[in-house]
C-alpha cells in the first residue's frame, strides 16, 4: 500500500458521483472503483490503494439483474474496517456512461462491458483486420453507451501510405466523423499523438479484436507504471488468485481500461447511437415525405432518392437496414436522453440542498 493517498479524482471521481453519493447518504471515504471483476470477487481501487471486495448478501438479494453486477469502471459505496482483508460493498452508483452488449431479439438484457469510461478507442490494424462494417457497429455500440468514440487504426508500419489513405478515404465516404488516429509501435508513428489525447483523470477503454495490437500498446503507454502492472494475490478458501487488473493508471495520470473481458461484440440495440453513426443517411431521412419512412419503398422517401444518385454508399444503407431492422431504433431519441440525464442533474440538486438543510 502506498504511503502517497491517491484522490479519488485521479481515479476518475467527478461531481456527478457526489450527487450520487449523497443520495444513499453515503461519505465519500466509501466510495471506490473497480479495477477487475473475478467472478464474485472484486478488485477495487480507492486512496489508499488496490483491495479486494465482494457484494454484500442484501446487495444481492435485491439486485438480480445482470446490468446490476458491478462491472470495471463502476463506483461503488464500500465498508472496510482497518482489520478487514476484504471489503463489502453495499451499493453501486449510477453509470455516467458504458459500454454493453445487448441480445437481439432477447428481453433487452444488457451485458455490462465497462463503465464510466470518457473515450472508447476503438482499434483495429490496417492490416487484415480492418472492416467498415464492423467499425460501424462498435460505433453505435459506443454511442449508445455515451461515450466519446476514437478510432485507431494500428500496425501503419504493415501498408504503405498510399494505403492508409484509402483507408482514410473509406471511413469519411462512410460518414463516420468520429476522430481517427493511426499509429504503430513499431517505428512509433502517431504514439504522440494517441498520449496528447490521454489527459489525467479521465477514462478511456481499449476495445478491438484479439491480435490488433492493443496490449503492445498499453504496456509502451505504462511503461514501468507500479500501479499499472501491480496485481493482487488473493489467499482464501483454499485456493490462491491473482486477479488481473483491468482498470490502470498511467503515469501521466489517464486511467486506461484494457479489453474489458470481452472477445466479440454480439448486435448491438442501437437506439440512438445508431443515428450518429449513420449521419449520412439519418441527414437525409429528415427529408422523407413520411416521418415514420422506413427507407425502403415508399413514395418520396429521400435516402432512396440519395442512394439512387450515389450520394449515399449502397453498402452503407444495406448495413444500415440491417442494423434498423435488428435493433429498436426508434425507442429513444439522443433528445430524450439529454433531457433525462438533465432532469436527474436537478433532482440531484434538489436533493442536495435538502440535506445541507437539514
Ligand atoms: N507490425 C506490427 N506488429 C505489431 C504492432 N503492434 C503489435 N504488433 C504485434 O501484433 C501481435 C498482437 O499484438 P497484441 O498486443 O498481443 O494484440 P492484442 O490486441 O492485445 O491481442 P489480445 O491480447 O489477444 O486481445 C504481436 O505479435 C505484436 O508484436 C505494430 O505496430 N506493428
Ligand atoms: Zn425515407
Amino acid at each position: 500500500m502506498s504511503t502517497q493517498q491517491i484522490k479519488l479524482e485521479q481515479l476518475g471521481w467527478n461531481p456527478w458521483f457526489d450527487g450520487l453519493l449523497a443520495l444513499q447518504g453515503q461519505p465519500l471515504e466509501s466510495a471506490a472503483r473497480v479495477a477487475a471483476v473475478d467472478r464474485e470477487q472484486l478488485l477495487l481501487m480507492n486512496s489508499t490503494g488496490l483491495f479486494r471486495a465482494r457484494l454484500s448478501g442484501s446487495y444481492l438479494h435485491h439486485n438480480r439483474r445482470p446490468e446490476a453486477f458491478p462491472c470495471v469502471g463502476d463506483w461503488v459505496c464500500v465498508e472496510k474496517g482497518p482489520q478487514d482483508e476484504v471489503g463489502l460493498i453495499h451499493s453501486l452508483l449510477d453509470r455516467r456512461t458504458s459500454l454493453q452488449r445487448k441480445a437481439v431479439g432477447s428481453a433487452g438484457e444488457a451485458q455490462m462491458i465497462a463503465a464510466n469510461l470518457d473515450y472508447v478507442i476503438i482499434v483495429q490494424s490496417c492490416h487484415f483486420d480492418f472492416n467498415l462494417n464492423r467499425l460501424e457497429r462498435y460505433l453505435v455500440m459506443v454511442m449508445q453507451g455515451g461515450a466519446e468514440p476514437v478510432i485507431l487504426l494500428t500496425k501503419t508500419d504493415l501498408i504503405e501510405p498510399g494505403q492508409l489513405a484509402e483507408l482514410r478515404s473509406r471511413i469519411d465516404n462512410a460518414g463516420i466523423v468520429a476522430p481517427v488516429l493511426t499509429l504503430s509501435t513499431i517505428t512509433g508513428q502517431g504514439i504522440d499523438e494517441l498520449k496528447q489525447l490521454l489527459v489525467p483523470g479521465k477514462t478511456y477503454c481499449f476495445v478491438g479484436s484479439s491480435g490488433v495490437g492493443k496490449s503492445t500498446l498499453i504496456n509502451a503507454l505504462a511503461g514501468g507504471s507500479r500501479l499499472a502492472t501491480q496485481t493482487v494475490s488473493a489467499s482464501g478458501e483454499g485456493r490462491h488468485t491473482t486477479v488481473r487488473r483491468e482498470l490502470l493508471l498511467l503515469d501521466n495520470g489517464a486511467l486506461v481500461i484494457d479489453n474489458p473481458g470481452m472477445r466479440e461484440f454480439g448486435i448491438l440495440d442501437a437506439a440512438d447511437g445508431m443515428a450518429s453513426g449513420f449521419s449520412d443517411i439519418t441527414g437525409h431521412a429528415a427529408q422523407c415525405r413520411y416521418r415514420d419512412c422506413s427507407h425502403t419503398s415508399e413514395p418520396g422517401c429521400a435516402v432512396l432518392a440519395a442512394l439512387a444518385t450515389g450520394e449515399i454508399n449502397q453498402a452503407h444503407y444495406d448495413n444500415f437496414l440491417k442494423l434498423q431492422s435488428e435493433s429498436a431504433f426508434y425507442q429513444l431519441s439522443h433528445a430524450e436522453k439529454r433531457k433525462k440525464d438533465r432532469d436527474f442533474g436537478k433532482f440531484i440538486k434538489s436533493v442536495k440542498k435538502d440535506l445541507v438543510r437539514e
